[in-house]
């Protein structure tokens, strides 16, 4: 089941679900509206290897905006920092962002009961287009779930993206061992 916006708002008094900054603007029917974050990242090399570390280059999106090129994979992150202690929490992109030819990330956007942090997005576009610092680019909705939870993902030792960043984080796959 999906939480509604009273139930996103009772969790938020209860503690369990955290968003930072909030804006009762930001909230929808059953979902919360996320924004563009200041930076955005593109990987240094030019083909990537899933065993390697591959690392990126971070830089500021100019109060002008910045054009965004297909056929280049940007990561960018949320403004908000998000905390979800109880819930599913899952980042959807928004269908005025969809109708601008851009992808805010390459697979499923689903979180762990746990993850505490900014969302990297994995951004991609169909043409050329202008983003901007601060534009609603994305969605959370939270979903409950079913049994216990043995293995919350801020308590996890192996856990790739548990280390609080205002900065969109690569990928970190050459961590596992394959
Ligand atoms: O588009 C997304 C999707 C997820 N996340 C966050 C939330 C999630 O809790 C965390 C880890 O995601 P996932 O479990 O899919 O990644 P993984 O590659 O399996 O990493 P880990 O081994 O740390 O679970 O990353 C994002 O920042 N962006």
């Amino acid at each position: 089941m999906i939480l509604s916006d009273q139930q996103i708002l009772a969790e938020m008094e209860r503690g369990t679900i955290v968003i930072e900054p909030y804006e009762r603007s930001c909230l929808g029917t059953n979902s919360y509206d996320v924004h563009l974050g200041r930076y955005l990242a593109t990987y240094r090399d030019a083909v990537l290897d899933a065993r390697k570390h591959n690392k990126i280059d971070v830089f500021e999106i100019p109060a002008e905006g910045f054009v965004l090129q297909p056929g280049i994979l940007y990561l960018g992150v949320t403004e908000e920092y998000t905390e979800t202690h109880a819930h599913v929490p899952f980042l959807e992109g928004k269908s005025s962002v969809g109708r601008l030819g851009i992808d805010i990330h390459a697979t499923a956007g689903k979180g762990d009961i746990g993850f505490c942090n900014t969302w990297t997005l994995e951004i991609s576009v169909s043409m050329p287009v202008r983003i901007y610092h601060g534009m609603p680019v994305g969605q959370l909705i939270y979903f409950t779930v079913e049994g216990e939870v043995e293995n919350l993902y801020n308590s996890k030792p192996n856990a790739k993206y548990n280390q609080r960043t205002v900065k969109p984080v690569e990928s970190m796959m050459w961590k596992n061992e394959f």
